[in-house]
């Protein structure tokens, strides 16, 4: 029997299964990661063998890489891709014009790299993560350890000039330990609350000693499906300028809900 999935959970799985409808066989696909793009890779997997869809995926991170093999998708590493037809992937928050807040994960570093390195960025995301304005989830950053209580106390010192509302930097924890990301960095996550210019924040923080990357994605995401908890899913295309709505039907996905009883 299928296990039962959450409202929440289901919002994340109806976005994953509509966008992996823009797949195409022999696409060069990234593969993002977190607990939506999961189900994209799930969702991928079923395509893999249903229809013998051939695709290859350049993981976003360790995580993505290891699901991707179980789920019988051929992984490559982005200098062998080398350029990506579409990258899909989860975000944290999305506002207006499809500008993001990633990294919730600790994989922004190669999540940033592989969407620039496509064509197209596809991210799905429940409902939830639609703001008005950028700025409430934490904001990853990533540093490298050497003097990264520098870099963070030059972070805090950057933002007292910028439209920012909290200022306060925490370096992320896994268990007693600084979280260590896939590239052997550390995350500062900054509150700041509110974001009064994402574009200014994303350039100024790179230009740190120390930081090798941030969460903010702008200008890269293309299309968004948001998925909703009744099925429903909305796609809006920043370029054509476009919304759409449509229906996702639960029964088609037992095999994939079936993983889940196990
Ligand atoms: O950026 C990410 C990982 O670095 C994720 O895509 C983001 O955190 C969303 O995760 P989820 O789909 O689990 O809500």
């Amino acid at each position: 029997m299928a296990a039962e999935l959450s409202p929440i959970d289901k919002a994340k799985f109806v976005a994953a299964r509509r966008a992996v409808d823009f797949v195409e066989d022999g696409m060069r696909l990234g593969l993002g990661t977190g607990s939506t793009a999961a189900w994209m890779v799930r969702c991928l997997g079923e395509r893999v063998r249903e229809e013998g869809l051939k695709i290859t995926g350049v993981p976003t991170s360790s995580r993505t890489a290891e699901l991707a093999r179980q789920c019988g998708i051929t992984v490559l590493g982005l200098d062998e891709a080398k350029w990506l037809d579409l990258t899909i992937d989860g975000a944290d928050e999305f506002d207006a014009n499809l500008n993001l807040i990633k990294g919730g994960g600790g994989a922004l570093l190669q999540e940033k790299i592989v969407a620039t390195a496509s064509d197209r960025m596809i991210v799905i995301a429940d409902v939830a993560k639609e703001v008005a304005q950028l700025g409430a989830f934490p904001l990853p950053v990533e540093v490298v350890p050497f003097g990264w209580q520098t870099s963070k106390a030059l972070i805090e010192e950057t933002l007292v000039g910028l439209d920012v509302l909290g200022r306060e930097a925490s370096l992320r924890m896994n268990g007693e330990a600084p979280f260590v990301t896939d590239e052997g960095n550390y995350i500062v996550d900054l509150h700041l609350q509110r974001i009064g210019n994402a574009r200014q924040l994303a350039l100024v923080l790179n230009q740190i000693p120390g930081v090798v990357e941030n969460g903010l994605f702008i200008d890269i995401c293309d299309v968004v499906v948001i998925g909703h908890g009744d099925g429903k899913v909305e796609l809006r295309d920043i370029n054509e300028g476009t919304t759409a709505e449509e229906r996702i039907e639960f029964a088609d996905s037992d095999n994939i809900f079936a993983d889940l009883d196990e």
